[in-house]
């Protein structure tokens, strides 16, 4: 892996940025697009199948462009110099389909779709482009996400550079080969769930031992959120940190101990195998339904 550490240097001006598809992940990135000053709000158009009123809301919070009717559905995808495909896999057929015939060479193509391949990308456009395979998370509305980038050949380093920054305006990048995206989709992709998981279970030991579910939640997230930046801010590892906080014959030993005896770590490591193989599962399932 290689890691990218160049921060956005300058605002984009020359290029319209539109967003195929409005949800979650959608208004993590074009928040971050706009509030990090990366571009202007009237350089940004998002657009959905239907949900005029989740338009008109992103509007309202962002100032990005929203479609005045069908038309203007088609013009901005034709327009955009940078087109962000954010709807979900199974959507993904027939959105691209629509794109055949309107989208114009050397446009950008970002995606964000869980196992679509670049490969299926690009067929299911029907002709060559460049096309940005990305896996972000949605802590990138918050600008704290984890996204990999992987390239297909037709990416200008230009091209390269300037995906970087966008993600970089809502996280940190990895750039990786495309196989190793559905890794990525098993690790930090579909992780944030894995640790609200672990939060409701601490929320829920907490409330069983008898605290109120308000303490149980703060003590919970200043847990969480405070062994995450033990790790970041003094660079030692988990498992020397977890030795600190662990006295021989202690009471964490003794939780350490249940954990061990349940298969805590090769169940973690089991569920990101199988979240990163069910990535593969649905990239090959697009593959097959859309070539038959
Ligand atoms: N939610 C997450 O944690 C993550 C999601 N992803 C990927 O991001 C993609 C989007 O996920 P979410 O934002 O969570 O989904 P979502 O369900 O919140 O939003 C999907 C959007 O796509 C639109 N859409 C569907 N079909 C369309 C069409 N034919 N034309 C125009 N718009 C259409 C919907 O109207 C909706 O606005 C998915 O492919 C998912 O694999 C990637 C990383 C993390
Ligand atoms: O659950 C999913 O399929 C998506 C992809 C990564 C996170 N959420």
């Amino acid at each position: 892996m290689k890691e990218q550490l160049t921060k956005v240097t300058a605002p984009i001006r020359d290029k319209r940025f539109c967003f195929y598809g409005a949800g979650s992940m959608a208004e993590a990135i074009l928040r971050g697009i706009v509030e990090q000053g990366l571009a202007e709000a009237g350089q940004v158009s998002v657009i959905n199948r239907s949900d005029d009123q989740r338009l008109a809301e992103l509007n309202s919070r962002y100032g990005v462009v929203i479609p005045a009717g069908p038309a203007d559905k088609d013009r901005f995808l034709a327009e955009a110099d940078i087109l962000f495909l954010c709807m979900k896999p199974k959507d993904a057929e027939e959105a691209l389909g629509r794109l055949t015939g309107l989208s114009k060479e050397g446009q950008l193509v970002v995606s964000v779709i869980a196992g679509l391949s670049t490969e299926t990308i690009e067929r299911l456009i029907g002709r060559a482009l460049p096309i940005v395979r990305t896996m972000p998370n949605t802590s990138s509305t918050i600008g704290l996400g984890a996204t990999a980038l992987c390239f297909n050949g037709q990416v200008s380093e230009a091209q390269q550079q300037l995906s970087v920054d966008i993600f970089q305006a809502v996280g940190i990048t990895t750039i990786v080969e495309e196989p190793m995206i559905d890794s990525v989709t098993g690790l930090s992709g579909s992780g944030p769930a894995y640790i609200y998981y672990v939060m409701e279970a601490l929320m829920q030991a907490g409330i069983d031992l008898g605290l109120s579910p308000e303490s149980s939640r703060e003590l919970t997230i200043q847990t969480v959120l405070g062994a995450a930046s033990m790790v970041h801010q003094t660079g030692e590892e988990p498992s020397v940190l977890r030795r600190k906080v662990s006295s021989p014959n202690g009471t964490t030993q003794a939780a350490i101990e249940v954990m061990d005896r349940h298969d805590f770590t090769s169940t973690i490591i089991k569920a990101v195998r199988r979240s990163a193989e069910r990535a593969r599962e649905m990239g090959a399932e697009l593959e097959r339904s859309t070539t038959q």
